[in-house]
């Protein structure tokens, strides 16, 4: 904290004392002088940013599969939005971060000092498509929740199949979101992951996660991983949350 004031101070002096702000300025040292304040003012700690980026909007990776899909389930979130007193709606989409702080915040970044090179596990790398690309939307009454998932070619476990643990990663994400909007602060206490058929690297899977039962502290999810038809059924799994001491449960 002391170090980022401390840049900022310096940052400022640096600033002031460049001789071109005495005189008028050459237009390209005027874009040079923007480019260095803004560069500043991003240091500062507390650095607000508007509109977070939203990783589960479509994106040119997404292949005919991925966009009909998602497209089917956005539809059924519009008409809540067409907003007629009563109109029902059936899903709502899940935003995404790259963030876990950002998801309490609502996309808002509050500040730089916290775990300022952490990042969402699924939601941190850079070439889109290469890896986790999906979408969540969760039922009206919060009892399903499903997830519309294309993986990369960097999730390579056997020779063009898809690595277990990254399907586990997904069916952690996929239960824990699910969980979440129940319950808040939980922890994944157990997964339980029976591996039926492998997931072809590149292709289009759901993952489709309901409610078991609530018991006290403890929320169990189950789940199915199929093919995007429903045909063939990849993986399937049960999920049990904990709302965590820890963490203020
Ligand atoms: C719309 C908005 C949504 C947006 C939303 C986006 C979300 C996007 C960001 C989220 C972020 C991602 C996060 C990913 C999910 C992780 O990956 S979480 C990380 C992996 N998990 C961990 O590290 C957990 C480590 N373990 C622990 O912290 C603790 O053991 C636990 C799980 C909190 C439980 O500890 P505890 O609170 O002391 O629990 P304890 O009192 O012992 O047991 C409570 C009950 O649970 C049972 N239990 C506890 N552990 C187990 C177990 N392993 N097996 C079976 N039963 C168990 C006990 O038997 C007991 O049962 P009852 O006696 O009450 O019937």
């Amino acid at each position: 904290m002391a170090r980022t004031l401390c840049r900022i101070f310096k940052g400022c002096q640096s600033i002031c004392s460049l001789p071109l702000m005495k005189t008028r300025l050459h237009p390209s040292a005027s874009v040079l002088l923007r480019t260095v304040c803004v560069r500043r003012m991003l240091t500062l700690p507390f650095r607000f940013s508007p509109k977070a980026q939203d990783f589960s909007l479509p994106n040119s990776s997404w292949g005919a599969e991925m966009r009909q899909l998602y497209e089917h389930y956005n539809s059924q979130c519009e008409e809540e939005m067409k907003g007629e007193e009563k109109q029902d709606w059936a899903w709502k989409r899940v935003p995404s971060y790259n963030r876990t702080l950002k998801h309490a915040t609502g996309g808002v970044y509050l500040s730089k000092i916290y775990q300022s090179k952490a990042r969402f596990f699924t939601r941190n790398i850079k070439e889109p498509g290469a890896a986790f690309e999906y979408v969540l939307f969760v039922s009206k009454d919060e009892q399903k929740c499903v997830c519309i998932f294309q993986a990369g070619h960097l999730l390579e476990g056997p020779q063009g199949y898809v690595h277990g643990g990254a399907i586990a990663t997904m069916i952690d994400t996929v239960t824990v979101t699910h969980a979440s909007v129940l319950t808040l602060l939980i922890m994944t206490a157990n997964l339980n992951i029976n591996y039926r058929r492998p997931i072809p690297l590149g292709s289009t899977v759901l993952i489709d996660s309901s409610l078991n039962k609530t018991e006290g502290r403890k929320v169990l999810i189950s789940c199915k991983v199929t093919s995007t038809d429903g045909s063939k059924l990849h993986t399937e799994a049960t999920a049990l949350f904990v709302v965590s001491r820890l963490l203020g449960g």
